[in-house]
């Protein structure tokens, strides 16, 4: 009877100085043994365990390869985690998420969660290794991070087929609602880090517009809406009729008619980032090439100016038949004009249609222009801008938004004088938007909409003053029995 309490004690006594002598040995490996032999005894105390256990593990590194990039797989498991783990992890790390307005909570580091897929327990935990090598004694030490799921040998299958796919997709998904949405520039202004890698800046692009906010003929505004949802929904389509998913649009307009705000109100309806692309400030076309390698889908790369940006317009129908001397001419000019870029026109050709455009799918490509009669044709051929918009003056329903917007007016008596007088003269939306805007706090909307008036009634004077004194030229004229063109009767009537 006494036998058993003694050997009890004996089998913990024995048990004890195992796991203490162990320690021992691994103190004195951890004190004295050189790294390499330290890996070594790790690497195999390492490989007897994992034969042994029933679990597998598979880890999910942040970078792999040339470290340039973090991989897709890591950044969806990220997302993934971040919803699951912040219902059970204990503890937690807090980043700035959309908006800037909520806090993206994700699992800390060292942290383990337990997640359960069609009756299947596994088991998450972020980690990080720290690289036992620097390449520089300055340089601080590298932190590999990377996720391990643990889950039993039984499930194999299940797990590393549907459950990785339903990881995956979820987490890409929670990744795209809680991105903050970024406005990329490669403005020269901006001076690179040498150990930056990216060609671009960014800051959080914040644009309250929307369709919803634009002074627009509704027709016109419910079609643009429309072309741009459908094509963020045919990725099928784009794929099986062999078609890169991406199209171009070419805004045209007279200043103020609002294209640089209808790039905003897509980007915010389609949850797209911006990539404000200064075309004078690229090198040459192999540096556009990389700036649009850089970019990533779900964006829209946007040239504003188009024709201000280089000398689009000639360059390439004059080559063909010129001599050597006239096109090195011709080419120095076009450099000083464009700020010392030799991007050309077929540069820019092969930077929208090449073979690289197609990299990464899903943007747009976005010209704006207030003169669209100075573009090369090859240039915003369809196929190429697949859809053209006219942004033009505007029109009783586009004043009907902005007295919306500005005033909070649905209706008011003095709209159909404004009506009236809206079809007699050209006024741009940006123009009755600054009419509209309150100048002091004791302003109200029947003043803002005199303004308006008080504006319109101006510009029909001045309309009427022009077109009186076209008529008087063209009355002299006559009388003087002279032909004159229409561009010397202009030339007269501005005078
Ligand atoms: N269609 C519109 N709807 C609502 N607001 C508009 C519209 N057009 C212009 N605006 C207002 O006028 C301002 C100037 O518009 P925007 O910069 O979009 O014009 P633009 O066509 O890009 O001009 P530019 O050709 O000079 O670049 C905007 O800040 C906006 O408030
Ligand atoms: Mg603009």
């Amino acid at each position: 009877m006494e036998m058993v309490p003694s050997t009890m004690t004996e089998m913990w006594t024995t048990m004890g100085s195992t796991i203490a002598s162990f320690m021992f040995i691994w103190a004195i490996i951890r004190q004295y043994c050189p790294y390499e032999l330290r890996r070594y005894f790790e690497k195999y105390t390492h490989t007897i365990m994992t034969y042994f256990s029933p679990y597998i593990k598979i880890s999910i590194h942040e970078f792999t390869g040339d470290r340039l990039k973090r991989s897709e797989a890591y950044v969806a498991v990220e997302g993934y985690l971040s919803v699951n783990s912040s219902k059970t992890a204990k503890r937690l790390k807090a980043e700035m998420g959309k908006d800037s307005n909520n806090l993206v909570l994700s699992m800390d580091e060292y942290e383990k969660v337990t997640d359960e897929f069609r009756g299947a327990k596994v088991w998450w935990v972020a980690s990080k290794a720290v690289s036992a090598t620097r390449p520089m004694a300055y340089y601080p030490e590298q932190e590999k991070r990377f996720y391990r799921l643990t889950f039993h040998k039984r499930y194999r299958e299940m797990i590393t087929g549907a459950y990785l796919e339903h990881v995956v997709k979820e987490g890409k998904e929670i990744k795209v609602r809680n991105r903050q949405r970024k406005l990329y520039t490669n403005s020269p202004g901006y001076k690179w880090p040498s150990y930056k890698q990216t060609m671009w800046s960014h800051i959080v692009f914040e644009h309250p517009a929307t369709f919803g906010t634009m002074a627009l003929e509704p027709d016109k505004k419910k079609e643009i809406i429309e072309d741009l949802v459908t094509f963020s929904e045919s990725k099928e389509f784009y794929a099986r009729i062999g078609k890169a998913w991406k199209r171009g649009y070419l805004l045209y307009g007279p200043p103020g008619t609002g294209k640089s705000t209808m790039i905003a109100a897509m980007a915010n309806l389609l949850n797209y980032d911006v990539y404000d692309l200064e075309l004078t400030a690229v090198k040459d076309n192999t540096e556009l090439r990389k700036l649009l390698i850089e970019t990533t889908s779900k964006s829209i790369i946007v040239i504003e100016d188009i024709d201000c940006s280089l000398d689009l317009t000639g360059q390439r129908k004059k080559k063909g038949g010129k001599a050597m001397a006239d096109d090195e001419k011709e080419r120095k000019e076009v450099k000083e004009e464009s700020g010392n870029s030799k991007v050309t026109l077929s540069g820019l050709l092969n930077f929208i249609d090449g073979l690289w455009s197609a990299c990464g799918g899903e943007r747009l490509i976005v010209f704006t222009t207030n003169y669209v009669e100075k573009l090369d044709p090859a240039l915003i051929r369809r196929g190429r801008m697949d859809k053209h918009i006219e942004l033009s003056y505007c029109g009783f329903e586009g004043f009907k938004v902005l007295a919306k917007n500005y005033l909070n007016l649905e209706t008011h008596p003095l709209f159909d004088a404004i009506d009236g007088l809206m079809k007699e003269v050209k006024i741009t939306p940006a123009d009755v938007a600054e009419n509209l805007m309150p100048k002091s706090p004791l302003d109200d909307a029947e003043k803002c909409l005199w303004s308006l008036i008080q504006a319109l009634e101006e510009a029909k004077e001045e309309a009427e003053a022009e077109a009186a004194a076209a008529k008087k030229v063209v009355e002299q004229s006559q009388d003087g029995g002279g032909v004159c063109s229409e561009n010397c009767l202009a030339e007269k009537a501005s005078e």
